[in-house]
């Protein structure tokens, strides 16, 4: 069986269904990514994984244990990182790494972690004095202290800045290559792509695809967008001539920058009957579908409560 089994799992607020028959199954030594619109469900979802929340009803079973049994052997090899760190304002990063350390068989060292988070300077000051990415880098730091087996984030790299991202995308690409198995939520698309071997995309809770990211990105329908500006500005009519071309869905114009959408032959066909009319295409970008796309053909934005 995977190392985290969920099946049919549901959670309502107030009889509010938020988690609506979720089945995910996590295998050892993955990065799987959650993905989905606010309020979509995401951290409900991983709580009841993790064992901080409830479930109504399904199955939930990590490393063989059920978690609403809250059994010791789980607390021994999960780390969990909330998504907003509650910790007491007058305790120092040394301190309540040290705490946490005495709850676990093998936990890592604190200054390594402390060195590893960028906190070692401000390894005594106060919670209350750190900055927002300070307390975040610590709220990671405390859900790894214990070295678990699986480690479940959610949101870890919001509020950071580009070069603190980087270091904890390092940090987790190390923890992979050790074997630890990571839930993650997030949602930056950059994250998902560059750490998850897998991405669950939630969306009015429930998933609505579950796939590595680059085989979401195919199945958005392997649309390219295509950017260039004309070496000479096009008339009316030769413009509207480029949404005939094979394969050509869309075309906007912005300025003298022209952006053709469209299948894998559109490119080809368009660089071919610009140089028949005597044009180059300066500065030509062709993008490939990405996560992005994937995403945002799989989700809906903005779903009110009362769609769900
Ligand atoms: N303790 C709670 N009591 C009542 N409603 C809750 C509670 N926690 C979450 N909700 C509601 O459940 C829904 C799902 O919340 P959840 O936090 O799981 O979503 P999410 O996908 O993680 O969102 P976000 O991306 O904004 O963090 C939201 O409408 C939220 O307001």
């Amino acid at each position: 069986m995977s190392l985290i089994h969920v099946s049919s799992l549901t959670k309502s607020y107030d009889a509010r269904p938020v988690v609506r028959g979720v089945d995910l199954d996590v295998e050892a030594g993955e990065i799987v990514g959650v993905l989905g619109p606010n309020g979509a469900g995401k951290s409900t979802l991983v709580e009841c994984i993790g064992g901080l929340r409830r479930r109504d009803s399904g199955t939930v079973c990590v490393d063989g244990l059920d978690p609403d049994d809250d059994p010791p052997a789980l607390r021994a090899i999960l780390g969990t990182q909330l998504q907003e760190a509650r910790l007491p304002k007058k305790t120092t990063p040394r301190e309540v790494l040290d705490l946490y350390r005495s709850f676990y068989p093998a936990p890592r060292d604190t200054d390594e972690l402390l060195a590893r988070f960028g906190l070692s300077a401000q390894a005594d000051h106060r919670f209350e004095r750190l900055s927002g990415g300070q307390q975040q880098r610590l709220s990671v730091g405390l859900a790894l202290v214990g070295n678990p087996r699986i480690a479940i984030l959610d949101e870890l790299t919001t509020g950071l800045d580009p070069a603190a991202r980087r270091e904890i995308w390092d940090f987790l690409a190390e923890l992979r290559r050790e074997g630890v198995t990571i839930l993650l939520v997030t949602h930056f698309m950059e994250e998902a792509q560059h750490l998850c071997d897998r991405v669950a995309i939630l969306d009015g809770g429930r998933v609505t695809a579950f796939d590595s990211p680059d085989a979401l990105a195919s199945a958005a329908g392997g649309v390219q967008r295509i950017r260039f500006t004309p070496s000479r500005p096009l008339g009316g009519q030769e413009t509207a001539r480029l949404l005939d071309l094979p394969d050509v869905t869309d075309l906007t114009v912005d300025g003298d920058r022209v952006t053709v959408t469209g299948g894998e032959d559109a490119v080809g066909a368009l660089v071919t009957h610009l140089a028949a009319i005597g044009v180059s295409a300066r500065g030509l970008r062709v993008e490939a579908p990405n996560l992005d796309d994937a995403y945002l053909s799989l989700t809906t934005p903005h779903r009110s409560e009362d769609q769900q």
